[in-house]
């Protein structure tokens, strides 16, 4: 036994990961001497280094091996299928330099044989091993780590394909090819973490992507140079490393590859993004017409295992504002045939038992959901030229809208670990519910009037938050579209008690035992019992006509307003006289299937969720209604447009809002989720929630009013929260929208009521049923409730 206490925990620390001593002994004397004694180096991050070198030194012996075996005939069959044996079945850490040659090396498949790269590494043998200065060391351990994912690493000119399977490169890199010469470690890394996100993605858009190639096994993503050697079944203890592998790929998606020039973009003729580069946008887009699970062999054209593809993926995190999102996808026709889609919670369960059993993390506040987004965030930063952080760590990964930075950046920042530094806010959030769904706290901003900066990009207001561009138009005259900061999902305010937690979830709310897409099913999954035990959307994604025909009958004749005794919407006004309730309408709700169900993402009961598809354009109207929303296509009955985005507010948050800003704004953009009002018991001091668009929208705020008649409906969507206090307001098309017709929907207004602190607008509907000036029975304080 070792005396010295350094050498006993080193042997400890070896030991958790299954290294025994004797294989430790020999490396640490060599790290030792090669760091002249320098421990610390060695202890950082719990022995990183030595553990890698071990790893390393088995690798060697095994290549040793497998060259001698080697004859020049099976070369290239074991390039694809025989992977050495790895005496550690364990993630590795690498410190390997790359060398370009122009052949293949075969002893090294696994990192080198996609770009025709020669990754020699260096055994640990004393005389081998590089003089490096501790600081150079420290410095290749943080190249080590560096993490950035490029969705285009090989030039398409370069690109062939081994045998149809595997991609090579016809012609060898040239050493100026490469990105960082002087940083062997961080191009290996690069290259590597390359391969797998082109494979990730090219699994879900081929067509995209004719460089990436769908490699025959299943890949495991690469993150922080960490990799699993091939054809090692899958074990418990895959789990070292930073986060958790998997036998199936992980994906990393970027949100918006096209705003920077990372692939060609072409427009066709409405002004679509063609060449989009997510699996679900592409999906989407085939949905209208084909269905939303018709993931289309054809336009899977060049992967020869297109056709059998049979995709399950789950989203695991995503980053502050959903810009980077990481799902995990299991594609059985490739990996395990037997694979069904696991419940999200309990695979984060199961990974945070492993990270705390295996790296004895002794801080209280880790988590997995933290850690996961982290990475989102990190994707995020070192995939975008932000340099925005601040001192002490945090980021404001508010996206950067002229007008409205100033604001923001001087008032409150959003850092990695918490949306919001207001311990205020902090404490009325649980950050790991919220921000699991895409929920996140957003500070109050003001964008500056008359901040034509906002909306330069004339051919998308959405700034690539959205899976189409939605252009504007102001064929009229000079103004521009008033500044807000787009968002594509709403986000808390402030005092909107919202928790979201998949525990909340009960069996009876999702489809825990389904699998792939519900609606082609037998059966209709309990996710439609809200609907009579139908499904409401067709195949083509469209709703249908009985679910749509039932609820346009009930908004345009209100068969039944619910009356409360004394209205939460009035009291509000804290007037002294509270007014009696105005009514509140009852509305059919959709409910769609989501994270707990075991359907996939594709499956045809989830439609709202996947956002806009439709080619839509903002334009100024020529009716003194200001801006307004139109389609640029033709839009079949039942269509859905988009959902109302906005800030979440308590309606008395709303109120005090709209008090204060009521003179100054020309619009109003507020919206009433009151459309289950009989069940708002248990809401927080009988608070209706709301939707502002004022600052914080999509671009159903351009959405304008039509009496009655309007060729939208808004119908509430369950997604995420069982309770209706909170839900999704989606537009659908109440008949048949030509291309170039203005969206509208009815608000509900009452035009006559003038106890409201915003007045109604002058109606420009132009409908025969306009409402303007005649009493209506359904009155609101603000916009339409739903
Ligand atoms: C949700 S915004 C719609 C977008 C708005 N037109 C704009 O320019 O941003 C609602 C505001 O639009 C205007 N508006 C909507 N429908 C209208 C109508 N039928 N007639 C006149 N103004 C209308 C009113 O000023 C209203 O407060």
């Amino acid at each position: 036994m070792p005396t010295d206490p350094r050498v006993t925990a080193a042997f400890r620390a070896m030991k958790v990961l299954g290294i025994k001593e004797v294989k430790v002994k020999p490396v640490l004397k060599k790290l030792l001497k090669l760091y002249e004694r320098n421990w610390e180096l060695i202890e950082a991050e719990n022995y990183r280094v030595l553990a890698d070198a071990i790893f390393d030194e088995e690798d060697s012996k095994v290549e040793e091996q497998k060259k001698r075996c080697n004859n020049a005939d099976q070369e290239e069959e074991n390039l694809v299928h025989h992977q050495p044996e790895r005496p550690l079945k364990r993630l590795r850490l690498r410190h390997q330099e790359v060398q370009v040659s122009p052949t293949h090396n075969t002893s090294n498949t696994m990192l080198g044989d996609v770009a025709g790269i020669v990754l020699k590494r260096p055994k640990l043998e004393e005389d081998e091993l590089p003089e490096t200065s501790a600081q150079q060391q420290s410095q290749k351990m943080t190249e080590m780590l560096e993490f950035r994912a490029e969705p285009y690493p090989i030039s398409p000119q370069h690109a062939t394909r081994n045998k149809g399977k595997q991609l090579v490169l016809s012609k060898p890199l040239a050493p100026g090819e490469r990105s960082d010469p002087v940083s062997p470690v961080a191009v290996q890394g690069k290259r590597y973490v390359s391969e797998r996100v082109s494979n990730a993605l090219c699994l879900k858009e081929p067509m995209t992507h004719p460089v990436a190639v769908v490699l025959p096994k299943p890949k495991v993503f690469d993150c922080h140079g960490l990799i699993i050697p091939k054809d090692e079944p899958f074990t418990d203890d895959m789990f070292d490393g930073d986060m958790p592998h998997y036998g199936v790929p992980i994906a990393m998606i970027h949100p918006d590859p096209l705003s920077k020039g990372e692939l060609p973009v072409e427009k066709d003729e409405i002004g679509k993004k063609v060449g989009e580069d997510t699996s679900s946008q592409y999906i989407e887009t085939e949905s209208r017409a084909n269905g939303p699970v018709a993931l289309s062999s054809e336009r899977r054209t060049n992967g020869e295992f297109a056709p059998s593809l049979q995709e399950s993926s789950s989203e695991l995190a995503v980053s502050t504002l959903g810009e980077v999102k990481l799902s995990l996808s299991c594609n059985s026709a490739v990996g395990r045939p037997d694979f069904h889609m696991p419940n999200l919670d309990d695979v984060i369960k199961l990974t945070e038992e492993k990270c705390l059993h295996s790296y004895k993390i002794i801080d209280p506040n880790f988590s997995v959901p933290k850690l996961l987004r982290h990475m989102c965030e990190s994707f995020l930063e070192l995939g975008t030229d932000s340099t925005d952080k601040s001192q002490d760590g945090s980021t404001n990964v508010i996206p950067t809208l002229s007008g409205l930075d100033d604001h923001v950046q001087g008032s409150k920042r959003t850092s990695f670990d918490d949306c919001v530094v207001s311990d205020q806010e902090k404490k009325s959030e649980d950050p790991e519910c919220t921000k699991m769904c895409g929920l996140v706290v957003v500070p109050q901003c003001e964008p500056v009037p008359d901040d034509s900066r906002s909306f330069n990009d004339i051919n998308d207001v959405t700034r690539g938050e959205e899976r189409v561009r939605i252009s504007w138009v102001n064929e009229l005259n000079s103004e521009f579209p008033d500044p807000f900061r787009y968002i594509p999902h709403s986000l808390v305010f402030k005092n909107a008690n919202l928790s979201f937690s998949l525990s909340k979830i009960g069996d009876e709310n999702c489809c825990a035992t389904c699998n792939g897409d519900c609606i082609s099913g037998s059966v209709p999954c309990c996710c439609t019992r809200m609907t009579g035990s139908e499904f409401v959307y067709s195949s083509a994604g469209i709703l249908k006509e009985s679910f749509l025909d039932e609820c346009i009958s009930m908004t345009r004749h209100p068969p039944c307003l619910i009356y409360c005794k004394e209205c939460p919407l009035e009291r509000v006004k804290n007037d002294d006289c509270l007014e009696p309730c105005k009514g509140h309408l009852k509305r059919k709700f959709i409910k769609e299937c989501w994270s707990k169900c075991g359907c996939s993402k594709q499956c045809g009961n989830r439609v709202v969720q996947r956002g806009i598809t439709c080619n839509l354009q903002v334009y100024f109207t020529s009716e003194e209604k200001g801006w307004g929303l139109r389609t640029l296509e033709d839009l079949p009955k039942g269509t859905f447009v988009c959902e109302y985005v906005g800030e979440i507010l308590t309606s008395m948050e709303l109120y005090e809002r709209t008090v204060k800003t009521a003179k100054s704004r020309k619009c109003s953009y507020p919206v009433i989720l009151d459309a289950d009002w009989s069940s708002k018991g248990s809401l927080m001091n009988g608070e209706a929630l709301c939707l502002d668009a004022s600052h914080y929208g999509n671009v159903a705020r351009f959405i304008n009013h039509r009496c009655l008649d309007a060729n939208l409906i808004e119908i509430p969507v369950e997604v995420e929260i069982p309770d209706h206090h909170y839900y999704h307001l989606a537009f659908f098309t109440t008949r048949k929208v030509k291309a170039m017709e203005e969206l509208t929907w009815d608000y509900g207004i009452d035009f006559n009521d003038i106890d409201q602190p915003i007045k109604p607008f002058q109606c420009q509907c132009g409908s025969r049923f306009c409402r303007n000036m005649k009493r209506s029975n359904r009155s609101r304080y603000m916009l339409r409730s739903s």
